[in-house]
């Protein structure tokens, strides 16, 4: 019987191995079994009058009471054989899940013990085999063992039981250091210092201090009345493909062949990526075959975006972006996503560009704003409409060319159009001087761009770079979007005509052929010369691009498109 006014909260520890409980063996770190014995003789891991009184099991030792009046019990549940976390793989991390599955009435939260190495891989993974979860997991483990005289383990281990005995966080968590991350946006940075991991994208769940600081509005919402499912269908076929300069076609092409189903391609920046002829048909040919590609970033902070040609050119060739997840995050929803055997590939595509688990960072602009359905633009909408004094329509005409670029730039037909409603002009430039021209031609988005043109859109303008709309589209290799441009009369500016020289020899110099021919189809002077005075032919033939020699010599019989 519990005291009066305790409450006893009943947890399941999940030991696998790890630091935390390894000892050294012939002057190295391996796994040791029986945890619980070191636990056993740790008085904040062990209220030993408590155990006696209660009669409790010998899997199963009580924390101290704690100021709440809780009484938090723990069962361990240790694997045989234990593991060093580098030898984990999705077979171990969905027998966690299962063991939480069977365990998961009994308990009120989970904690698994775990090697750091592979955790920020453990707890992506789990986030994604675990679907409708109502109840707490946290995983946790050290940088030195728990029975050493200086150790991270007995804060991180008796860190996580609080604060899975205390709250109800429905998520898969990592606890380290003091810090409550999600699992599915932490990585490992340091590998000696005890605060290993980081989540670069997302603030901690909860921070313990002297208070304990929970962020619940970060925290997912439990589905509640749904069942807790176990996903073990993923697919294994799945890996990580490091971009590096110079990185050879040779070498994607033979890391995307079967059996391989998806790669997660980190790259450089903000999802920039070689846009040389050669790696890009690699990377094509792949998708054709039906490999799913998502793009994160090499960065440990920040989000993949589509501000470079760089980056434009390879989501142009159907590979997914990957906004703000982590690789780990992003290897184990391709897993989850390419396992769900209930979707179509395209449907597959489409679930890996959403938010699952709280992975990735909702682009609020890219979800929703369209003037039609978006709440708050038909806020703004019913206001400009209903109120017509002169200073309401200086509001208008200071909005319009925001919202326009924005419509744009997604390629929103309807959204453009209500803006021509209102009586919008579509030639304005935003704060940053880009026209919705400039915007739809760099999206690469024909019927915006058609949309603008028919609504008189200057052509020529220039943003605030000296840029123009003709120039966006041959960044971005839109073929289309070019010859709809210069139909209407559009011209490279003289700058950009003048500077075209040292692109085109560098274009040469990658042997980007579809890159030449996109300037050539904007009026561009193929044989002018770089920076350095030599034509963009020279370069080729200086680098041994054949295919880019042929072409130049003869650019409009080769330059079908
Ligand atoms: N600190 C650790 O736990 C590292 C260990 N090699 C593991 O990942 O199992």
């Amino acid at each position: 019987m519990a005291r009066s006014g305790e409450h006893v909260r009943r947890l399941l520890a999940i030991y696998t191995g790890g630091t935390i409980g390894m000892r050294n063996r012939e002057g190295v770190l391996v796994p040791e079994s029986n945890l619980l014995t070191t636990l056993r003789k740790l008085p904040m891991f062990n209220d030993e009058e408590y155990s006696r009184e209660h009669q409790l099991q010998d899997d199963t030792l009580a924390l101290p009471l704690t100021n709440q009046n809780q009484r938090i019990i723990y069962t361990i549940l240790e694997y045989d054989p234990l593991f060093d976390s580098s030898d984990m793989t999705i077979n171990e991390w969905i027998r966690i899940a299962q063991d939480i599955e069977r365990n998961y009435e009994q308990y009120f939260g989970f904690v698994v013990i775990h090697g750091t190495d592979t955790m920020a891989f453990a707890s992506s993974m789990l986030s994604f085999i675990l679907g409708n979860l109502q109840k707490t997991v946290i995983l946790t483990g050290a940088q030195v063992p728990i029975h050493t005289l200086w150790n991270d383990g007995q804060e991180n281990l008796l860190g996580s039981l609080l604060m899975a005995g205390q709250y109800v966080i429905p998520e898969v968590c990592l606890f380290f250091q003091n810090q409550l991350y999600r699992g599915n946006r932490v990585t490992k940075v340091d590998s000696r210092r005890f605060s290993a991991f980081c989540s670069p994208n997302l603030s901690p769940l909860a921070t313990v201090g002297v208070d304990i600081i929970v962020n619940h509005k970060i925290m997912l919402k439990a589905s509640m009345n749904k069942q807790l499912m176990v996903h073990s269908n993923m697919e294994r076929n799945v890996g990580v493909l490091r971009l590096y300069p110079g990185i050879s076609a040779a070498l994607v092409r033979a890391f995307l062949q079967p059996p391989m189903k998806g790669v997660v391609m980190e790259t450089f920046g903000t999802g920039n990526g070689p846009t040389n002829s050669d790696l890009l048909s690699a990377l094509k040919e792949a998708t054709e075959r039906g490999m799913v590609i998502v793009n994160c970033t090499q960065c440990l902070q920040g989000s993949v975006t589509s501000d470079y040609a760089a980056g434009m050119a390879i989501s142009d060739i159907g590979i997914i972006s990957g906004s703000d997840m982590t690789s780990e995050a992003a290897l184990a929803k391709l897993s989850y996503v390419l396992g769900r055997e209930d979707l179509t590939l395209k449907d597959k595509k489409e679930l890996l560009t959403k938010n699952l688990r709280g992975e990735m960072t909702p682009q609020p602009e890219r979800v929703q704003l369209s003037l039609r359905n978006s709440k708050f633009a038909q806020l703004i909408t019913n206001f400009l409409y209903l109120n017509c004094s002169q200073d309401l329509d200086a509001v208008r005409d200071s909005l319009t060319p925001t919202l326009a670029c924005a419509a744009a730039r997604m390629g929103d037909v309807e959204a453009l159009e209500a803006i021509i409603e209102l009586g919008g002009d579509l030639s304005e430039s935003d704060f940053d001087g880009r026209t919705p021209l400039h915007m739809a031609a760099r999206g690469g988005h024909v019927d915006a761009v058609q949309c603008l043109l028919s609504h008189g859109a200057n052509v020529n303008s220039l943003d605030g770079d000296r840029s123009s709309p003709l120039l966006m589209a041959v960044k971005g290799r839109h073929k289309d979007v070019i010859f709809l441009l210069r139909d209407a009369g559009a011209q490279l500016s003289p700058p950009e005509l003048q500077d075209a020289g040292t692109e085109l020899c560098r274009l040469a110099a990658s042997g980007d052929r579809d890159g030449l021919i996109a300037w050539q189809r904007a009026g561009a002077d193929l044989f002018q010369t770089g920076y350095d005075g030599q034509t963009p032919l020279q370069v080729a033939e200086d680098a041994g691009n054949q295919e880019v020699v042929n072409f130049l010599k003869s650019p409009w019989d080769g330059g079908q498109v």
